[in-house]
């Protein structure tokens, strides 16, 4: 029963990893038999299998004639010609090899996962490199398809078929984009690893020439000490000789005589020739020694790699003692608790006309508690990790500074001077997955500086209040005509810019990644800062919930078209209509500012309120229009064009009136963002994204697709980037803020932007000569002489405000004088010639009555 048990177990009882080596040398010798016939191939056994009949073919001797020539013999020749002949020539080989890699992973217990790439890699690299010998096959006959195989012949006919010539083209550039790829993904890290072999080879060359020259000279020594040695013994044998006949002389003479002078003599002559050769061997080994001290010394010299070697050690020895010094940004100077809303008092003096309070700074919530909280262990940890994955790609830092932020430390490290700083991006990925850290972000080098700097995301991340951020010295006293400060850099600053400046803005980021919190910041910066005298809001929402809470603020803040439903825009036509009026406001302002001989419509306003400018002429205070698109995407899918022009022309013109667009969109897609929306947007914000893609089409760069959300952002104006994170200004206190001034009485009329002629006209306006304006002759006049039918010229040479002009023109339109409205371009003039026109106006005066 026992005997049963234990050979029934006889599998069962082996370990995991037993059973793993076993398969893994069958696998191996599966691919190693594969590699036999293939590398033993004759083109000739198939045939010969092929005429023969099963009875011969297991005859023990068939002759030689008959004898098959591959290595694995019968099986040998159907599988060789199956993967030399079918498939893709002697190229298949690739196949046992990736056999044997899989049976040596296997064997040695190792992930196969690896080896799903460099499979693929070599399945493809096999289907190429025949289908290139195929094309060459087909069009030269130069070789025997052993080369291509049946598989490469046909691919390369197929693609020759459809492409013709250029399939040799395609083929070629599959071919060496594939080598690249085998090269490395990384050219900087193949360039390093091939200026590293270099280096071996060089430091092997000099070696082996070193010990040649050290055997070369043992030898040459050896020879000398012989030839020495040979000279001493012959020496000595001559004396000995000569002694010898001496003694024989003398011992015929007197055999007495004899001994003394052999005792004299013996000592005295091989003393000074053995302390000669003990000279010259000392002499030369000496000589020896310091050639080889020289030689030494200029190897070193010449080559890197023994210093290299040297300074490597050194960072081993000195790893732990790489220098940390951890910053933590003090941040702004906090304001006086009520600067801001003193300010905003005496501000909201200045302009009697209207009673108005701004928002108060305790709508606000106050941060649960101020400062950042370090978490010294995770410092510690992250520098190991860093300094540890350089080190291993020899890459030596000399001092870390750890700079805390709300959401992520900035490591700047310090690289000794002759490491190549870009080559540490290359190891981003690494660093990544060492830190574990979703987010982080490598400059290498930091703009304008020689340091490296790595951001990883704090563990504990702090939310940037709006009120921190508001309620500092930097934005209370800031004279910014719009200031944005969007929240707060890695050195904990608060990051402030003008809008009038920049002056649009385009923003990009995923769902969920805190656009809209960022679009009520930007909101809330401005209602904190500016009266409603001097901004007006144009918003458009076609998502409709974004920016509802806005109605509230309706009488303050928004302007629209005078028809206009809602104030805040959800329909495409109706954005549509609103960014053409918008542009025909843009006109308005433009002629209103020449008229006023101003460039800007800071001076125009000081000219104005300084009653420098007379009102009865159409002149007015101006104030900003900020326009607000949350979701471009939607507009630009279903408008495209229409939507487009509006937006380019106002960004491209609308700057100096005080007209800025702040544009989002979560699709930064080439459709959405286009080229000519991208290139009169400087500024830019991006939140996170979900591809590098989309970072470029934002940022011009990658980076965007490294940021954790939340309010994370990198923003740039044309020039570097900087990462911020985004103050919170959560929806509670935009209700409250809105609630504060919707609350208060406001403007008897709302802000009405130009009115879109081609839409009155098309709504059918009364009959002109209904209400006929007593300026309608002479504006007839003004535009037959001009043969220019546009609202801004009547406004300049009639002195009348945009409306009437706008009015005049419709009924000038209507009586047949001009053409339908065209968009930017002026009308055209039917009449042409005062005569025609006395004779249309005497018909119009016949028919009133
Ligand atoms: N600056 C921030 N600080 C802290 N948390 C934030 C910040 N911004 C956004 N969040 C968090 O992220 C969530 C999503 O933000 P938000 O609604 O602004 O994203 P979104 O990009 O507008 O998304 P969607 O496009 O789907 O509207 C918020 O509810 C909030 O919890």
């Amino acid at each position: 029963m026992a005997k049963k048990n234990s050979s029934g177990n006889f599998l069962g009882g082996l370990t995991e990893s037993r059973k793993m080596e076993i398969i893994g040398i069958l696998i191996m010798a599966v691919g190693g038999l594969i590699g036999l016939s293939i590398l033993s191939y004759h083109a000739s056994d198939y045939n010969l299998i092929q005429s023969l009949s099963a009875e011969s073919l297991l005859s023990i001797d068939r002759g030689p004639a008959l004898r098959i020539q591959n290595g694995l013999g019968v099986v040998g020749a159907y599988l060789s010609h199956f993967f030399v002949y079918r498939l893709f020539g002697y190229i298949s080989l690739l196949i046992p090899i990736v056999i044997l890699f899989y049976g040596w992973f296997i064997f040695r217990n190792r992930e196969t996962g690896q080896l799903l790439w460099p499979t693929a890699y070599a399945i493809w690299s096999m289907v190429l490199i025949s289908s290139i010998l195929g094309w060459f096959n087909n069009e030269y006959d130069w070789y025997s398809s052993v080369w291509s195989g049946s598989a490469g012949i046909a691919t390369a006919r197929v693609l020759q078929n459809i492409t013709g010539i250029g399939s040799i083209i395609i083929l070629g550039v599959l071919l060496v984009t594939t080598v690249l790829a085998l090269l490395d993904r990384d050219l900087q890290t193949t360039v390093d690893t091939i200026k590293g072999w270099m280096a071996d080879i060089k430091t092997s060359f000099a070696e082996w020439q070193e010990e040649r020259r050290d055997k070369k000279a043992a030898r040459q020594q050896q020879r000398e000490a012989e030839a020495e040695q040979k000279e001493a013994e012959a020496q000595q044998k001559k004396v000995a000789q000569r002694q010898k006949a001496e003694q024989q002389m003398r011992s015929q003479s007197s055999v007495e005589k004899k001994k003394p002078r052999t005792q004299n003599n013996q000592p005295q002559e091989p003393e000074p020739k053995e302390r000669t050769i003990d000279e010259i061997v000392e002499q030369s080994q000496e000589q020896d020694r310091e050639r080889l001290r020289k030689q030494k010394e200029e190897v070193q010299s010449l080559d890197q790699r023994p210093r290299a070697d040297v300074e490597k050690k050194k960072i081993a020895e000195e790893e732990d003692d790489v220098d940390i010094s951890v910053y933590v940004g003090e941040g702004d100077e906090e304001a006086d608790a009520k600067e801001l809303d003193r300010q905003n008092k005496d501000k909201a003096k200045e302009v009697p006309k209207v009673k108005y309070k701004f928002p108060t700074i305790d709508l606000l919530d106050s941060p649960p508690n101020e400062g950042n909280e370090v978490d010294l262990e995770e410092i510690k940890e992250n520098k190991r990790i860093i300094l540890d994955k350089l080190k291993r790609h020899k890459i030596e830092i000399r001092s870390i500074n750890a700079i805390v932020g709300p959401t992520v430390t900035l490591y700047e490290l310090d690289p000794a001077p002759d490491v190549k700083i870009s080559k540490i991006e290359s190891y981003a990925n690494d660093l990544k997955m060492a830190t574990a850290a979703k987010g982080l972000r490598i400059m290498a080098p930091i703009p304008g500086r020689s340091a490296v700097g790595i951001e990883v995301p704090n563990g504990a991340r702090e939310t940037v209040f709006i009120k921190s951020v508001l309620n500092t010295k930097k934005f209370v006293e800031s004279d910014f005509e719009l200031p944005l400060a969007f929240g707060k850099t890695i050195e904990n600053e608060v990051f402030m810019v003008d809008l009038t400046k920049m002056p649009h803005l385009l923003i990009a980021g995923a769902t969920g990644s805190g656009k809209t919190v960022g679009m009520n910041t930007i909101i809330t910066c401005l209602l904190y800062k500016c009266h409603p005298d001097d901004l007006k809001f144009v918003m458009i929402d076609p998502k409709k919930i974004e920016l509802s809470l806005y109605q509230k603020i309706e009488e303050h803040f928004l302007a629209t078209l005078p028809n206009a439903e809602e104030p805040i825009i959800t329909d495409t036509t109706e954005a549509q209509e609103t960014l053409e009026s918008l542009t025909m406001e843009m006109d308005e302002r433009y002629d209103l500012l020449k008229d006023g001989m101003v460039r800007d419509i800071r001076a125009y306003n000081e000219k104005f309120d300084n009653g420098e400018l007379d009102e009865e002429e159409g002149h007015r205070h101006l104030p900003y229009i900020v326009v607000l698109i949350d979701e471009l995407a939607d507009l630009m899918m279903t408008a495209g064009k229409q939507i487009e022009e509006p937006i380019a022309r106002l960004a491209q013109l609308a700057r100096a009136v005080g007209i800025h667009l702040v544009v989002a969109t979560q699709r930064p897609s080439v459709n959405v963002i286009t080229g000519t929306i991208k290139a009169n947007f400087p500024g830019r914000i991006a939140y996170q994204v979900a591809s590098k893609v989309d970072s470029r089409t934002i940022l011009d760069t990658g980076g965007a697709d490294q940021l954790i959300g939340r309010g994370d952002m990198l923003f740039t104006n044309g020039g570097g980037m900087t990462r911020i994170q985004n103050a919170f200004v959560s929806t509670k206190e935009v209700e409250e803020i809105t609630e504060f001034i919707g609350h208060q009485r406001g403007y008897n009329k709302k802000y009405e932007l130009p009115v879109n002629e081609d839409e009155s006209a098309s709504s059918g306006i009364p009959d002109p000569l209904d209400d006929i304006d007593e300026l309608f002759e002479a504006a007839a006049k003004v535009i037959v002489l001009h043969q220019q039918g546009s609202v801004s010229l009547l406004q300049r040479k009639l002195k009348i405000g945009y409306n009437r002009a706008g009015r005049i023109i419709d009924q000038l339109f209507n009586a047949g004088v001009v053409g339908p409205y065209q968009g930017s371009t002026a009308r055209d003039v039917l009449v042409d010639d005062e005569e025609e026109l006395e004779q249309l106006l005497d018909e119009l005066d016949e028919f009133s009555r």
